[in-house]
């Protein structure tokens, strides 16, 4: 509903703002679609140092990185690590149940499994991305073989360290993260949090891999839900407002290839600017924004659409869920 709600005050203010700006100037070419690519502007580093702290792990005897469960999040996060420099695709192994997904971490050269068992004998660091629902049951099926030698980092929505230590024997060194999709192209938002017996070291550890998967912050345990509703699931709601600026602009009779481009590189560069120039959104937003002219037509139309208040519902609504996954 609120999703819905924002999509369509999008649109409308595509089309509000297009008709604003016909009343004063000519419609332009197409110059955006000319422009430098703005894509990550990450670079490849050597692999990572593997002789940190307490770790049991030597330059000697590179560490061994694990995915329980094979799916999107996954990949993004292997594709984020390995497409870096960072970390070797041999040192990488993921399991599944089924094939269905493991070509994805083939292809990127990765060793594969239908054994979870086999990724905690061979892992060291352990991402755990199943669904929320299916990891009691897999955390139970690997904890025999478990060792406090296993850095185990659920990737889970919702899921607590508290319930994480529970259902995993006890001491174990347990962090939870919450990614978001971007990873895959190093342009992600993670957040981590700790449990009672990892260390320092450990989160420094996985704070340095999972940075060349784009911004990665240690936080206090009760923001990781928020960042679920705001970044995790956040993805998503922009991809809704991207489709809904361009079908505003489909609606005028721009073909929809174009469309979809030219909303995508607009978000793109609009977030660049954001966090280049570290202004606050309602300065850049006033820039835009001439009196009387196109911008302040299509903002108002967004204002009538609710899509303030829908964006915060959004983020309100998916962060509740996150809370409610962890007591089912
Ligand atoms: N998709 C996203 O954008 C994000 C997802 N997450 C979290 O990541 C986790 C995975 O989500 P997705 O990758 O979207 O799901 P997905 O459905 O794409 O992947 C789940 C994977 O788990 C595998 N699986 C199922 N049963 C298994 C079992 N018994 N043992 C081992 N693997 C098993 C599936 O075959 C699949 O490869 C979820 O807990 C979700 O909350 C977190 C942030 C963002
Ligand atoms: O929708 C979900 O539950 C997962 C968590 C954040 C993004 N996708």
């Amino acid at each position: 509903m609120a999703g819905a709600a924002a999509a369509a005050a999008a649109a409308a203010a595509v089309a509000v703002a297009t008709a604003a700006s016909s009343t004063k100037v000519s419609a332009s070419s197409t110059p955006l679609l000319n422009s430098p690519s703005t894509m990550s502007t990450n670079t490849i580093t050597p692999p990572i140092s593997i002789s940190m702290g307490q770790l049991p792990w030597t330059a000697d005897s590179p560490m061994q990185i694990g995915f329980v469960g094979a799916g999107r999040m996954a990949e993004a996060i292997a594709m984020g690590i390995i497409v870096s420099g960072k970390v070797e695709a041999n040192n990488v192994m993921a399991s599944a149940p089924s094939d269905k997904n493991l070509w994805h971490f083939q292809n990127l050269g990765c060793k594969t499994t239908h054994s979870n068992i086999e990724v905690l004998q061979n892992c060291s660091i352990v991402f755990f991305a199943t669904k929320p629902h299916i990891l009691p049951m897999v955390l139970a099926e690997v904890s025999p073989v478990v060792t406090r030698k296993h850095v185990l980092v659920s990737v889970a929505a919702g899921v607590s360290l508290h319930t994480l230590e529970k259902l995993l024997p006890p001491k174990s060194r347990v962090l939870r993260i919450m990614p978001n999709l971007p990873c895959r192209v190093q342009e992600g938002a993670v957040v981590m949090a700790r449990g009672r017996h990892a260390e320092k070291c450990e989160t420094d550890y996985l704070q340095k891999l999972l940075s060349v998967c784009g911004l990665c912050e240690e936080v206090p345990e009760a923001y990781i839900n928020i960042h679920t509703g705001l970044s995790g699931s956040g993805v998503a709601y922009v991809c809704m407002f991207s489709e809904a600026l361009a079908e505003g602009a489909i609606k005028l009779g721009m073909p929809s290839g174009l469309a979809h481009q030219i909303a995508a590189q607009t978000l793109l560069g609009a977030a660049k600017l954001l966090l280049q120039s570290g202004q606050h959104p309602a300065q850049l937003r006033s820039e835009v924004c001439t009196p009387g002219g196109t911008t302040i037509y299509g903002l108002h139309a967004l204002e009538q659409g609710g899509l303030r208040a829908a964006a915060m519902n959004a983020v309100e609504a998916a962060t509740r869920r996150a809370q409610e996954l962890n007591k089912q």
